[in-house]
């Protein structure tokens, strides 16, 4: 294949998942009930955190960042964290317990019955978000899954859904960044015009 031909085709993958979204009238709605959650959360004092492996960790720091630093809006920062950034822990439970830990073990030492734990995972199958979820739901935590198509184990465990249509890890996770970002931005408008 020519690599012009290559370079197009990759964009087309991307649009094409992005339109299959865009005709997905239960996941668009599906984005407001998860704005509505988190304005509702944060409006009770509570809390939100992101987390995810390799792109899917750099994807939570990111969305996590639009929150407690800003968006389009100069307004006071949000309680929001990807539970990822502390590297001295990381490395401790990783090390001392599993790495299958890392997430599910702050999940029960910080989060609250209330608070909105987004996981990212392309697959659905990472075992240390699959486990931060079960720990979770058992404390009351909201969970949201940003997937692949299947959804894999977390489709079970995630209170709201977004099982992006494409098993092509990148490009799941180019519409992962596109929901994130239309969330903060609702959010953002929400919660300041309260
Ligand atoms: O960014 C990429 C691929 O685009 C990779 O770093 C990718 O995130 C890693 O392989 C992850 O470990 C994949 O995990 P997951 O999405 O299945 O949870
Ligand atoms: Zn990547």
């Amino acid at each position: 294949m020519e690599r012009i031909t290559q370079v197009k085709e990759i964009i087309q993958s991307s649009i094409d998942t992005k339109q299959q979204i865009l005709q997905d009238q239960a996941m668009l709605e599906r984005m407001l009930e998860v704005v509505d959650a988190i304005v509702n959360a944060f409006q009770n004092g509570k809390r939100i955190y992101f987390c995810g492996n390799g792109g899917s960790a750099a994807d939570a720091q990111h969305l996590a960042a639009e929150f407690s630093g800003r968006f389009y809006k100069n307004r006071r920062a949000l309680p929001a964290e990807a539970l990822h950034c502390n590297t001295s822990y990381l490395t401790a439970v990783a090390n001392d317990y599993s790495y299958n830990d890392i997430y599910s073990r702050l999940v029960d030492g910080i989060m609250v019955k209330g608070d909105v734990l987004i996981g990212l995972s392309t697959s659905g199958n990472s075992a240390n978000i699959v486990s931060a979820f079960e720990v979770a739901r058992e404390k009351g935590v909201i969970t949201v899954g940003f997937t692949g198509i299947t959804g894999g184990i977390m489709h079970s465990l995630s209170d709201y859904l977004f099982n992006v249509p494409s098993s092509i890890t990148p490009r799941i996770q180019e519409s992962h960044i596109t929901i994130g970002h239309i969330i903060c931005e609702l959010v953002e408008e929400k919660y300041f015009s309260i």
